[in-house]
């Protein structure tokens, strides 16, 4: 399966040249709106270039993170992680009205658990970040809305006050002897988001990605520097009727790719109000209900996920 890559160098340049109430209707926009369509609805990913977020902050995220991990006690805690089960320790971010608050885990047994953290440059470039993949994301939406054929402004009041995560994630790297009895090792088992898109700056060197397709085999995914990676999540496959996908993916390492792999996916939700109306005519009735309550029970809604399958074995 080939995962589409994307541009948004014409929507930028339309964007500049034009006033909102035009850019909607531009032929290079209802052009990239059908690519992004034809993306979620065959693959569920895809990889995001000339996606307006510029290089030197991504190096310093990368950079910050990576220093962070190294730092005690956050380095101890890593070796505590490493010593059990988990293959990851991740740090977290919901911003809420009280302040940012961040938090680390997993730690066995204990989950994570609030984190202050140590330095104001982290913090800074860590929100700069934040802020422009939320724009990013507020952009992505409303591309979405044009795809599926509804207002640009579709999801404007939905994004209000949404309480999108952001995580950093370190993969230890692994010795030798991990593959002495196996090839492969999982450092992120079999899983689809939750949300509503995930926008995944992955390791440029070390990769693992890898995405199921539509015969249960596994893509790997390893974007360029600097471009990004796209996925929807179970949330808006439940808004679209099962029609947007939520793909299974996991992180996988192999002895060419054992090493240390930083990685830090933002995932964009929308405010738990916002009411999941069926967004596409086709997409049939679906029970009426808030973001809210998706996720508060979202094992629930999951059996949705099994349309995914359903819908593969139509597609082939
Ligand atoms: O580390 C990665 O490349 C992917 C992480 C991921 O899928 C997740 O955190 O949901
Ligand atoms: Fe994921």
């Amino acid at each position: 399966m080939k995962v589409p890559e994307i541009s948004l160098k014409s929507f930028y340049k339309a964007e500049a040249d034009s006033n909102l109430e035009d850019l909607w209707s531009k032929s290079c926009v209802r052009e990239l709106a059908e690519e992004l369509r034809n993306a979620c609805e065959e693959v569920g990913f895809f990889v995001l270039t000339d996606h307006g977020i510029c290089d030197a902050l991504m190096e310093s995220l990368r950079k910050e993170c990576t220093a962070f991990f190294k730092r005690p006690p956050q380095s101890n805690v890593l070796g505590m992680v490493s010593s059990t089960d988990s293959r990851f320790l991740w740090l977290d971010h919901v911003p809420c009205d009280d302040g940012p608050a961040w938090s680390l885990g997993p730690v066995h047994g204990r989950g994570s658990m609030p984190w202050q953290l140590d330095q104001e440059e982290f913090a800074t470039v860590w929100t700069a970040y934040y802020a422009e993949v939320e724009k990013l994301v507020a952009r992505l939406m409303s591309l979405f809305a044009v795809a599926m054929h509804l207002p640009a402004t579709t999801f404007d009041s939905a994004l209000k006050n949404h309480r999108s995560s952001m995580r950093a994630i370190l993969y230890p790297e692994l010795a030798e002897a991990d593959f002495e009895q196996t090839s492969e090792v999982i450092r992120s088992p079999e899983h689809t988001d939750w949300g509503c898109v995930t926008v995944l700056l992955a390791d440029p060197e070390v990769s693992g990605l890898e995405i199921c397709d539509k015969d249960g085999g596994w893509t790997s995914i390893q974007p360029q520097r600097h471009a990004l990676v796209v996925n929807l999540g179970e949330l808006l496959q439940w808004w679209t009727g099962g029609k947007w996908l939520a793909t299974p993916h996991r992180v996988l390492a192999r002895p060419d790719s054992a090493g240390e792999r930083l990685s830090c996916p933002y995932f964009g939700l929308v405010n738990r109000e916002t009411l999941l109306q069926p967004l596409l005519a086709e997409s049939g009735n679906h029970e009426g209900i808030t973001a809210g309550e998706f996720l508060q029970n979202h094992e629930r809604y999951r059996a949705l996920a099994a349309l995914t399958e359903e819908r593969w074995q139509l597609l082939r």
